[in-house]
């Protein structure tokens, strides 16, 4: 075989008849979610291999043009540690919030909408999708004030989290007129308040609010775990609301858990159809998500 050979992969060992079999069951599948919004939450920790990052594009571009409206929410944790590392700064959390002081801030938008945003978009438009990068600002879109952040033990107290901002509203009109016009939106979780200040807001909570008022038909938050793990690191394939509770009164969920399975929740409590926490370092996590009947990572029901 000559160098610039493509590696055989396992897809070359099947039959282009199985091949066909596999494409037309994926049909029922593209029916039903023909039409129909998906926001998917891509997280920082997920997008770290460049591999993985071409697969996601390529889910992405092709739920687009089988019909569907993927929305694109991303995270950056991972890349937002690495910069400010450069600067000698170390990135503290509470509860899953990253503590965001000014020049956290500047850091956060910096490599959020500069970099992490940029780069998904190159991606997926180099696959063949016309992808546009907003951060909260653009159109207006997330309202945001200061976070207040109660302490587990003595919710009296709050924390000092600076500028980590919860959301106030979302307006979902400029995310509708892009997805109308074949664009696939890809959103970095920054917010805006009242004075023009801007907000650090964790993604999972982004991506959920915004499943929720766009009455998104899935939430995919795409992770790097399995999915939510009981203290024997074993898989929970779907959760309820008081089980939730539970895990995380007996701190079985921590970290950024935390905010991913109170957005989850949140958003399958709103009318969101079906709410996974999916292991985004599985190849084409996505696409086995949506258009296969496999049930992978973790369901969250509202009851
Ligand atoms: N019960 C749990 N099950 C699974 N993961 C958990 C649990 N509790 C805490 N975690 C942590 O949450 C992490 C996922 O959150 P996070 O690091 O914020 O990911 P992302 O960047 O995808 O948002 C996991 O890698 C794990 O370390
Ligand atoms: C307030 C807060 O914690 N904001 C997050 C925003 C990015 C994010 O959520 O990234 P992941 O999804 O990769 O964790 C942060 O500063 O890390």
């Amino acid at each position: 075989m000559s160098n610039d050979a493509p590696e055989p992969s396992s897809l070359d060992a099947i039959q282009p008849r199985d091949k066909a079999e596999i494409l037309a069951q994926a049909l029922p599948y593209i029916r039903k979610f023909h039409g129909k919004t998906l926001v998917i939450k891509y997280g920082g920790n997920a997008m770290t291999d460049p591999a993985l990052q071409q697969d996601f594009a390529e889910d992405v571009v092709l739920l687009k043009l089988v019909g569907m409206n993927p929305i694109v929410v991303h995270g950056g944790g991972p890349q937002i540690d690495a910069a400010l590392a450069k600067i000698g700064k170390k990135g503290t959390f509470v509860q899953g919030m990253r503590v965001t002081d000014p020049e956290t801030m500047d850091v956060v938008e910096w490599v959020l909408a500069g970099e992490v945003q940029q780069d998904i978009v190159g991606l997926i438009n180099a696959v063949g999708g016309k992808a546009v990068g907003l951060t909260g600002r653009d159109g207006a879109m997330i309202r945001a004030r200061q976070m207040r952040l109660a302490d587990k033990d003595d919710p009296s107290k709050t924390h000092d989290v600076g500028q980590v901002g919860e959301i106030v509203s979302i307006d979902p009109s400029v995310v509708k007129a892009l997805q109308d016009d074949a664009f696939i939106p890809v959103i970095s979780p920054i917010g805006f308040g009242e004075k023009n200040e801007s907000y650090n807001i964790n993604a999972d909570l982004v991506a959920s609010k915004l499943a929720e008022v766009l009455k998104a038909e899935k939430l995919l938050l795409l992770t790097n775990i399995r999915g939510v793990l009981d203290k024997a690191g074993n898989l929970l394939t779907d959760l309820t609301s008081r089980q939730i509770d539970e895990l995380v009164a007996d701190g079985t969920i921590s970290g950024g858990m935390l905010p991913k399975i109170a957005g989850a929740l949140d958003a399958a409590k709103s009318g969101v159809n079906a709410v996974h926490i999916v292991d985004g370092r599985v190849p084409h996590a996505m696409l086995l998500e949506i258009l296969t009947d496999q049930a992978y990572g973790t369901m969250i029901r509202s009851h």
